[in-house]
Parts: C-alpha cells; structure tokens; sequence
C-alpha cells in the first residue's frame, strides 16, 4: 500500500513526525521521503503564486525553501497528494479544471538530482500530468539562409493538422513581416535569460550574436494538441536537446555548396552586411559539425527546393498521406474531480474515491500510473483514468472496471468513461 496522505486542511496525526515538526500549524499536505518531509501547499495566501513547497529535514531539523523548477499549478481548493516511486509526488487538485486536476511534483528524479547538484541547493520540479502520449518531435538544423524555414513553412501548411511549429524565443529583433507569438517569441534579454535560469527552457544558446532557446512550453503545447513538433534550432541547440534526452528525430539541411549558400542569405535580404559576414562565418563551423558529429540522423542537401521538400516528407514517413490526419488524435482531458476525495495506491494503480450526492455517478476512479512517460522539465504523460464499480460482483471478488459488467458502457473521445 502506498502512502496515503491527509487532505488538505486537515490535522495529521503522524507518531513518526519529529517533535520540531509542528503539524498542528501545517496547512498542506505531508509527503516523507527519506529524511525530508515535504509540505506542499498552505504557505502562501498570493493566489497568483502557485502551490508553494517546503521541506523540512529531519536529520538537521531544520526547514528549507527549495529552488522550484517549471510551472507551479495554480492554487486551489485543496489537494490530495501520494508518493510514487520514492521520487514524485502525484498531486490531484480538488475542484479543479479536468486539464489541471493532475501534477506531480518531482523530488529525486534523474532530472531534480541533475539540477540539485548543478545548483547546490533543494530542488523541486513540477510537471503537467497529462492523458496523451506525445508524437516524436523532429528537429531540423543547418547553417541560416539554407531553407529551413522554406521547408518547415511547406510541412505546415501541407499537413497543418499534423505538425505544430515550437515558437523560439529570441532577444533579435523582429524582421518586417514577422509576428510576435507567431514566428518567434521576441524577448527582452533579462526577462529570457531569468526565464532560463529558472528551468522554463528545454534549450538555449547564442547565435549570431543574439539569445536563442526553446521553452519547454512552446514544445509541450504542440505534443497537447496531439500534433508532432517541429524545432528548428541551430546546431547547439540541437546538441543540447539531445542532451536533454528528448526522444526526436535529428535532420541536417545542407546547401549544395557555399557560394549557393552566400547567394540565398544575401537574396533574402534581411541581414545587414555585416551580420551576413557573421552568419556566413559560423555557418562554416555548424557544416562542419553538423556533417560529423554524428548529432544527426538524417543529412539533406537543399538544392532543388520541391526535390528536398519530397525527400523530406519521405523520410518523415508522409509520402502518399492526405495531410489531414492527426498522427495523435488524443487531447489532454482527464475526470473533472470533485472538492470532496480521497486516494489511496495499489500497485501503482490510485484509487479516486468521490464523495458525490448523486447515487446514479459515479464515484470510484482509478488512475494508471504505471506506463507514465516524460516529466520534469516537461509533462508527465500517459496516465490513464477510468471509473470502476467497486460493487460489481467480479470472479475474483475484487474491484472491477464496470465496463467489464457493461461492456456498452459510453467513453469519450479519450476513452473516459461519461458518467
Ligand atoms: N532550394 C532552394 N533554392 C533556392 N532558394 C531557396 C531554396 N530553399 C530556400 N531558398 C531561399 O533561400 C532563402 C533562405 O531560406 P530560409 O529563410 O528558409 O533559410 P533558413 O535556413 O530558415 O535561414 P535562418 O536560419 O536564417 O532562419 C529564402 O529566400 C528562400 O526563399
Ligand atoms: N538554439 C536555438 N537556435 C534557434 C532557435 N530558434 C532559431 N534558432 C536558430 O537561429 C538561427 C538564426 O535564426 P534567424 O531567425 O535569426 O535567421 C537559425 O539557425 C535558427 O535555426 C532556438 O530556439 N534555439
């Protein structure tokens, strides 16, 4: 049996709390892990702050504030909260959105253990529970003014219900027809790089003189609406988003040879002189790098625009396709959750249970938690909730998922059970 954790607001009556350790005046949830016993929520009265975290450590007997890393879930009426793996903490808000009920809050993943030791301080991150599995992201790299972008635009707009673009931020300044939120993010360099330190970026690197980087949001957003992401990064970036251990596919664009290169950057005139000497000189180190690193797992060369585009779309798999079709149709929605629930865990299995007036709903829910994939710094995906009937007369006596009483029993799009 997992642990199962007081609701919020609620006293706790725990003999194995230290003395020190007054819960009486504790208003969040209590997790322990190891010597560290982690208080989530009641620290802040700043609706805008987020669920807040605190740790107190047993063995020095002292609190401590933690360095939180990514998006804090927005406060809430309450929570219920239950330790998985000894390394995530899963959190379900009460009364809260059906895409906002699930979080977890990572205290000694790879990733929290990563960070502890780069930052030298606590270290918590939170990350986004959500239903869909997210389709491979693909990363397209290679020297300015080779076609990337030609390309990427002519993916989009052939299969717009397929790939999404990860809008960039940048600190450069916006060329004449680009949109802000549209073909980048434009940032102000303090503002991005506070963002950075802060864990919100998947990467981010100098080029040509400016701040370039993928926010963990721009990437995350995409892979919600079940499309496949699109990054294009220079070649350190997309070092870094190896790195990073993003599961994608690595393509290098090539110019058919330098002078072709000098010809397109300088005809798409957007570039000062002198940024074009810039552009051109580091283009040289990213052919270099990017035809021997082995950072890549597919090469093409951009002399014939159509020829590259089929070539592209044949290694991506979509030669023949329509270009309306959802690789991944599934949205991110879970079960609404109502104030009043408890849960508890059984073989990483939680069970939901709903206080509801309403005898003909249903009140039982169990969420899979067993083939969760991804986490901080992005979602956590995967989870799988559906409704049981804890009265269903099973062979084997135990809980039993209702539709095997009731196999016409109505899901929605998400395979969620409409109660
Ligand atoms: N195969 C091609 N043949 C001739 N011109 C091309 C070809 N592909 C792209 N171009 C042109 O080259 C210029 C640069 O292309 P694009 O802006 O897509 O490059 P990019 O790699 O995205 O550059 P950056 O990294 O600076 O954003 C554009 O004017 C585009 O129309
Ligand atoms: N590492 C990253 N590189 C990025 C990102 N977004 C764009 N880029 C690369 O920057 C250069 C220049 O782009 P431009 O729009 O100023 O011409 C180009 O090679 C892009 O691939 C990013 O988020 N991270």
């Amino acid at each position: 049996m997992g642990e199962i954790q007081a609701d919020f607001f609620e006293g706790v009556g725990d003999d194995s709390l230290p003395f020190e350790f007054d819960t009486q005046s504790i208003d969040g949830t209590i997790t322990t892990v190891g010597d560290k016993i982690y208080v989530i929520g009641g620290g802040s009265n700043d609706e805008t702050d987020g669920i807040d975290v605190r740790i107190f450590n047993k063995s020095k007997g002292k609190w401590d504030v933690p360095t939180t890393l990514g998006t804090k879930p927005a406060q809430c009426k309450g929570h219920s909260a239950v330790l998985l793996n000894n390394d995530r903490i899963l959190i379900l808000k009460k009364d809260s959105t059906p895409d906002d009920c699930t979080w977890f809050l990572e205290v000694d993943t790879p990733y929290v253990r990563e960070k502890k030791e780069k930052m030298g301080t606590e270290v918590v991150a939170w990350s986004k529970g959500v239903k869909a599995h997210a389709p491979k992201p693909i990363v397209i790299s290679g020297p300015s003014g080779v076609g990337k972008g030609t390309l990427i635009s002519k993916l989009m707009k052939e299969f717009p219900s397929t790939f999404g673009f990860s809008v960039s931020h940048t600190t450069r300044a916006p060329r004449e027809k680009e949109v802000d939120g549209v073909h980048y993010h434009f940032a102000e360099r303090t503002s991005m790089e506070k963002e950075i330190r802060d864990g919100k970026f998947l990467e981010s690197a100098s080029v040509h003189g400016n701040l370039y980087g993928t926010s963990i949001e721009a990437v995350e957003v995409v892979s919600d609406a079940g499309k496949r992401c699109v990054l294009d990064i220079d070649v350190q970036g997309a070092r870094s988003v190896r790195t990073c251990s993003l599961d994608a596919i690595y393509i290098f664009i090539c110019p058919p040879s330098f002078e072709e290169l000098e010809k397109r950057l300088r005809a798409r005139g957007t570039e000062t002189e002198e940024q074009v000497q810039k552009r051109l000189r580091n283009a040289k180190i990213e052919l270099e790098e990017g035809k021997s690193s082995g950072l890549f797992d597919h090469i093409l060369v951009n002399c014939d625009l159509e020829i590259c585009y089929q070539t592209l779309k044949k290694l991506l798999g979509l030669d023949g396709c329509t270009g309306t079709t959802p690789i991944d149709g599934s949205s991110v929605k879970n079960v609404e959750l109502p104030n009043g629930h408890s849960i508890s865990e059984v073989n990483q299995k939680i069970f939901i249970h709903c206080v509801t007036a309403d005898p003909g709903k249903k009140n039982l829910f169990v969420l899979d938690v067993s083939s969760l994939k991804g986490g901080a710094p992005g979602r956590t995906r995967g989870l799988n909730m559906y409704a049981i009937d804890p009265f269903a007369n099973c062979l084997n006596g135990g809980l039993k998922e209702t539709n095997c009483l009731n196999g016409g029993l109505e899901r929605d799009a998400n395979g969620i059970i409409l109660t």
